[in-house]
């Protein structure tokens, strides 16, 4: 059996590969290197260079590979663009996750993953989110994702398939073993632009809003170690493959920070300052958004290892560190 990794070039999908090949799976990815690269594709797994919209392609690689599960992770991934490109975010992100779930079925794969996000519920406030919690993304992304998770459930109800659509809340950091870890060009994420700036890599680091009702006036995030999320994805795998029914489950840690807090967790990990300066609110952001990863821990037996900001931070400035030294250009 084998695995198919979409979007397996990128951040958490690479990250996937490793964890699926430490198991002793087979995995193939699919990837267009959009914003993912080649290096980060574990060489022990197949590649297969296209777009996931191709329909024929994606059922060709599953029946040429003998796949039974889909992890689908190709996707455009910034909040603030998809209120930009709207359109942009609903094609890349919901019609070709159309032409994957197609694909999955027409070939008879009746297992699937799919990466979905804490940006369905909008703004949650600092309590942690269950699932049934209202659903009201704030951003195009947000609802690229949501209807997503819509045709899944009605393709579980026609069609011999069960799927599981993880609602990561904000990942980050590096995989401990220092295979792999976020590579994006113009990052966005906190973590990962702090990190930069840690490493001289960026002059200044902006807060985007400092004003929000929260106790420091900064948005809060509930920050999970992208190991732990791999391992849900995986324990969402063995959860089908053994019949567990389709659910939707939260991946995330239960407590969030501020922006602020992240960046003293910067600074005191590193042990660098840098230029922090204050700026307008960001398009799109939430206030607060906090899990509720009760669920996941029951239905799926999820247990998070990795519930520390400062070891996600170090893993995230090791990496960052790793691409500094193969003069690996931002
Ligand atoms: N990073 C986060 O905090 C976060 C949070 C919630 C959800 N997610 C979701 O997780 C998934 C992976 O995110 P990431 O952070 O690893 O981003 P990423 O940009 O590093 O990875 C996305 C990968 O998908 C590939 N890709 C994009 N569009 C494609 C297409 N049409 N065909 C083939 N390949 C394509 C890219 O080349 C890249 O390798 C995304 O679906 C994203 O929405 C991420
Ligand atoms: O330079 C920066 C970067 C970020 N932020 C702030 O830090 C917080 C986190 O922002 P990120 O860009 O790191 O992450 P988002 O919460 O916007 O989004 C991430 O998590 C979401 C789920 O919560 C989505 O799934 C999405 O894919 C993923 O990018 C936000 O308040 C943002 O405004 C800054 O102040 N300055």
């Amino acid at each position: 059996m084998t695995v198919l990794v979409t979007g397996g070039a990128g951040y958490i999908g690479s990250h996937m590969v490793w964890r699926l090949l430490d198991a002793g799976e087979r995995v193939v990815v699919i990837d267009s290197l959009a914003t993912g690269f080649r290096f980060a594709i574990a060489p022990e797994a197949a590649a297969v260079f296209g777009d996931v919209g191709d329909e024929d392609l994606v059922r060709s690689t599953i029946e040429a590979q003998g796949v039974d599960a889909v992890i689908h992770f190709a996707g455009s991934v910034v909040v603030p663009d998809s209120v930009a490109d709207p359109l942009g975010y609903y094609l890349n992100n919901t019609v070709k996750s159309r032409s994957v779930i197609a694909a999955a079925v027409a070939a008879g794969v009746s297992h699937f993953i799919f990466s979905s996000t804490a940006a369905v519920y909008g703004s949650g406030g600092a309590e942690p989110i269950r699932e049934d919690a209202p659903l009201a993304p704030a951003s195009p992304y947000g609802r690229s994702k949501l209807m997503t998770e819509m045709m899944l459930a009605d393709t579980a109800a026609a069609h011999e398939f069960r799927y599981a659509a993880l609602r990561y809340f904000n990942v980050a950091g590096a995989d401990p073993a220092g295979r792999t870890g976020q590579s994006t060009r113009g990052a966005t994420h906190l973590i990962k632009v702090a990190a930069e700036a840690a490493l001289g890599k960026r002059a200044a680091l902006t807060v985007h809003g400092s004003d929000y009702a929260t106790p420091d006036g900064t948005c809060l995030r509930d920050y999970i170690h992208v190991s732990d999320l791999v391992d849900a994805h995986y324990d969402a795998l063995l959860h089908l493959r053994r019949g567990g029914d389709s659910l939707v489950a939260n991946c995330g840690y239960g407590h969030g920070y501020s922006v602020r807090q992240v960046i003293e967790a910067v600074r005191r990990v590193s042990g660098r300052d840098f230029p922090v300066v204050d700026g307008p609110r960001r398009p799109g952001d939430a206030e607060a958004i906090v899990a509720d990863p009760a669920r996941a821990m029951a239905v799926l037996g999820w247990r998070p290892r990795r519930d520390d900001l400062d070891g996600i931070v170090d893993s995230a400035l090791a990496w960052e560190d790793h691409l500094t030294r193969r003069n690996f250009v931002a």
